[in-house]
């Protein structure tokens, strides 16, 4: 049995990361699904059924503290673990001149330092056995910035280029990582992206800003969400065939809609055509977005007519 390790699987996609491999026919997995707040696991222990005990197993870990993380790898069997899924992350939304500096931290504690201390605690082992999966949730916002959730892309694209270098490294060692980035997908991250900020308000902020973000962000989150939103499944499935591929590739967008809006990031190196592309997105074309999918891919798809880019 290989053993896993997941991170966050209090709810979300953690959570179904962990059932799902527990719940392999073929038993192949023994997960150990952590969370920092064990009073948090009843969701999981519901979900994982008869399997809670057998092939699930729940620890307590705390991304953000070198001891918790310490504490669980020390736990384990000759600290033995096979797939490393770094998931555990928060979202932070909002005017960038309002967010204290503690929470802009707290963002990069969790997102990038969170993984990178898994990593550093597992990887050595994995080298000297010349054997292991690394897999890091990371998001489309780690390839792509958009507005008004500035730290937290800033902390995924940390996470893509700290691993971008890693995975060529590991190579040699026949350890791969490989990044999954999903788009907006339902789970508590949603909640309290979207929900939280309705409510709120940006007494420090001028009142353009706050106009465009609740006015013309917000509902374009809510569009966005609604359009292409994705289950955990979905994303714990994509998980899975970058567990059993027998060579996982390094990126693995789950939602191929937004292939053609990166493809305009890479096709025109001055930056300035997805700069252009967010910004008449975000202040010009939202409106047409609730019309639904069909006309998301036209926009997408006639970008890329319009400057020759192919979808490949
Ligand atoms: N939902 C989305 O639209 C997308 C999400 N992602 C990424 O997916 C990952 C999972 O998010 P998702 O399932 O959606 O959201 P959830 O909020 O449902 O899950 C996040 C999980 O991370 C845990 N967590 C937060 N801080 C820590 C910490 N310090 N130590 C350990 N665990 C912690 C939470 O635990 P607790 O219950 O204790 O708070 C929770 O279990 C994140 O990395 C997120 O950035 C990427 C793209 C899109
Ligand atoms: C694409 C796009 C938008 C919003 C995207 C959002 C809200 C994406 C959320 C992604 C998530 C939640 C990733 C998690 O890691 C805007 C700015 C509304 C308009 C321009 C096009």
């Amino acid at each position: 049995m290989k053993v896993v390790l997941i991170t966050g699987c209090s709810s979300g996609i953690g959570l179904r990361i962990a059932v799902m491999l527990a719940e392999d026919e073929k038993q192949r997995y023994h997960v150990i699904a952590t969370m920092r707040d064990l009073k948090r696991k009843d969701n999981l222990v519901k979900a994982a059924g008869d399997l809670y005990g057998k092939t699930l197993f729940v620890a307590e870990l705390d991304v953000c503290s070198d001891e918790s993380v310490k504490q669980c790898i020390n736990s384990i069997k000759d600290r033995h673990i096979d797939i490393l899924s770094n998931n555990a992350g928060i979202g932070l939304v909002g005017p960038v001149e309002s967010i204290p500096m503690d929470e802009m931290n707290n963002v990069f504690e969790t997102n990038f330092y969170g993984s990178v201390r898994l990593i550093k605690e597992v990887m050595p082992d994995m080298k000297n056995r010349r054997a292991g999966r690394i897999i890091v949730i990371s998001s489309v916002m780690g390839l792509q910035g958009v507005a008004f959730n500035e730290v937290y892309a800033a902390s995924k694209f940390a996470l893509e280029g700290f691993c971008e270098g890693l995975a060529a490294q590991l190579l040699s060692f026949n350890v791969t990582l490989s990044m999954l980035e999903p788009g907006p997908v339902h789970t508590e991250f949603e909640l309290k992206m979207i929900q939280g900020m309705k409510e709120k308000e940006w007494p420090s902020v001028d009142p353009d800003t706050v106009n465009y973000f609740r006015n013309f962000y917000l509902p374009g989150a809510v569009d966005i969400f609604e359009i292409l939103g994705q289950t955990p499944d979905h994303i714990a499935k994509r998980t899975m065939s970058v567990i059993e591929a027998s060579n996982p590739h390094f990126h693995n967008l789950t939602n191929p809609l937004y292939s053609p809006i990166l493809a305009l990031k890479y096709a025109d190196e001055t930056g300035c055509l997805s700069v252009q592309a967010f910004y008449c997105m975000l202040f010009t074309l939202r409106p047409l977005m609730n019309v639904g999918m069909p006309v998301l891919k036209y926009l997408t798809f006639g970008f890329m007519r319009k400057w020759r880019i192919s979808p490949n």
